[in-house]
């Protein structure tokens, strides 16, 4: 058999939605997806989701070629959802050029998927600090190594700049990483979308309405 072929017969033979899946009643919902939100992280958390708290961070370049990579989540509250990253790398040029992200978490075994579309602000240098500082020695001494997305010209040199990070981070818990920042997507729009083994996935939209303030709700065909 050759290569092709394994892929294709490996690829068939994986199954989504296979499994007990949990309910999900969209007319028991809160009035805004934040809670809703908080709701299914909880229940991720207590299913056992592996790394429930990674997402797809999705932003366009200056010629609105979209983008995409795995990131963090470090909170969300009422202003919205809070990652950090680099100013310097891809994303953060592609931000600072137009301030608009997709964001995207999926919770395999439970089928469920969230997706949350808004403009993205920047947090102040000290809440960027603040943030970075209450996470661990790794998250300092990545945060440390400042040149993300430029081109490396070996591992070596990773090496040698990771292995002085980590000291530093070590040495000096409260060193600044002047390009770390925190980024904040503030929701215009929030789907859930529970999977369903009959494959009846129930879709649920948070919109902000055109005027006003508050949340429309909608259901999505599937
Ligand atoms: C599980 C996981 C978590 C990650 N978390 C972050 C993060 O919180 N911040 C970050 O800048 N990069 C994080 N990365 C690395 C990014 O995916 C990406 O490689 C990096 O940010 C450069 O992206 P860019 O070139 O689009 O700016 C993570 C990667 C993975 C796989």
């Amino acid at each position: 058999m050759d290569d092709e072929r394994r892929f294709q017969e490996a690829l068939r033979s994986v199954r989504v939605w296979d499994t007990e899946l949990p309910g999900f009643d969209p007319a028991d919902v809160p009035e805004e997806p934040v809670a809703l939100f908080h709701r299914w992280f909880a229940d991720a958390v207590a299913a056992g989701v592996v790394e429930p708290s990674t997402m797809a961070v999705a932003t366009a370049d200056a010629d609105g070629r979209p983008d995409v990579r795995t990131v963090i989540l470090h909170d969300v509250d009422a202003r919205g959802w809070h990652f950090a990253s680099h100013a310097g790398s891809a994303k953060g040029r592609q931000l600072a050029a137009r301030p608009e992200a997709a964001l995207h978490f999926y919770w395999a075994g439970q089928g469920r998927q969230v997706r949350v579309r808004g403009r993205v602000v920047t947090g102040t240098p000290e809440e960027a600090y603040a943030d970075l500082h209450a996470r661990t020695t790794g998250a300092l001494a990545s945060a440390l190594v400042s040149r993300q997305s430029e081109v490396l010209g070996s591992l070596d040199e990773l090496e040698r700049a990771s292995a002085a990070a980590w000291e530093r981070a070590r040495q000096d818990p409260e060193a600044p990483a002047p390009s770390w920042t925190l980024y904040v997507v503030e929701p215009a729009e929030v789907e859930f979308f529970q999977g369903d083994q009959d494959r009846r996935h129930v879709r649920l939209r948070y919109r902000r309405p055109p005027q006003g303030d508050g949340w429309m709700r909608e259901l999505l065909w599937p």
